[in-house]
């Protein structure tokens, strides 16, 4: 791989609440991203994946080893990583092109060139009718969009995307996951999706990185050879879902197993 985009090496977490025993979260995790790259975390629940996402983004902490963005260490959130939620966190009482532009004056564009690519990025996500809608006056679907113009306008070299589809029904999610395909290509920028949904990931990823059980680890890491649109009556299609089904069950197993033991 060329320079990654991301570099992990032996990340680990290890959460102390407050007079509870520690949660360790995540050891030893290491992974390159490239750039551009669409990388899609599968694992278990618990198994540290938002945990992950929150010390690539700088919002948290890592209790061990190094996150570089392009080869400098992460210590803290910037404008080069995006991170999207479930519940897309947009700020109620602005309208949705507020809520783009205001990102943008934090970077310090100033107020009519916020205005204009702010409504630039909203038409290039098909919410270009909904400049002055506030979030409560959209569907789920265009919220998520939203959300997304709202990153995308930082124009981050790395996009995170915590379950970002998971609230919605399954004809928008579908539609959703081809609008992501189609911004990830414009944007070129490279995209960690987390998901539980193993059709999502192998529907979208480049590669998929699937985790252990708590503490997450990386099991294995599948490259996803399929073109795009992913061909869904491909017998291939079909052993990569078979396969993942195997080594996320396999790893609940291994938790409970382990929970039985204790
Ligand atoms: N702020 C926190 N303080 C203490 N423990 C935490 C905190 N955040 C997460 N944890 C614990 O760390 C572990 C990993 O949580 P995390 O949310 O990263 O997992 P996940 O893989 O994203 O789970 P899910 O798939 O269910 O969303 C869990 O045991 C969780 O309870």
């Amino acid at each position: 791989m060329a320079r990654p985009a991301l570099s992990l090496r032996n990340v680990s977490k290890t959460w102390m609440p407050e007079g509870r025993s520690p949660v360790i979260a995540l050891r030893d995790f290491d992974l390159d991203v490239a750039p551009g790259e669409f990388v899609v975390f599968l694992g278990p629940s618990g198994c540290g994946k938002s945990t992950l996402l929150y010390m690539i983004a700088g919002l948290e902490e890592t209790t061990g080893g190094v996150i570089e963005q392009n080869g400098r260490v992460v210590t803290e959130p910037s404008a080069e990583r995006g991170l999207i939620f479930q519940e897309a966190s947009l700020f109620p009482w602005l309208t949705i092109a507020d809520n783009v532009a205001f990102g943008l004056s934090i970077q310090g564009v100033l107020p009519q060139k916020r205005k204009e690519m702010a409504a630039d990025i909203l038409r290039s996500v098909g919410l270009g009718d909904m400049l002055d809608k506030k979030p409560d006056e959209l569907s789920g679907g265009m919220r998520q969009r939203a959300a997304c113009a709202r990153a995308l306008a930082m124009r981050p070299s790395v996009l995170m995307m915590d379950e970002p589809f998971a609230a919605l029904d399954v004809q928008t999610r579908a539609k959703m996951q081809d609008f992501l395909l189609q911004i990830w290509r414009d944007s070129k920028a490279s995209i960690i999706l987390v998901t539980h949904s193993i059709d999502e990931a192998v529907s979208l990823a480049d590669r998929v990185v699937v985790f252990t059980s708590r503490p997450g680890r990386v099991k294995t890491i599948v490259p996803i050879d399929l073109p795009r649109p992913r061909p869904t009556r491909d017998p291939r299609y079909h052993e990569y879902r078979d396969m993942f089904a195997e080594l996320l069950a396999d790893e609940v197993d291994r938790a409970f197993a382990e929970q039985e033991t204790r």
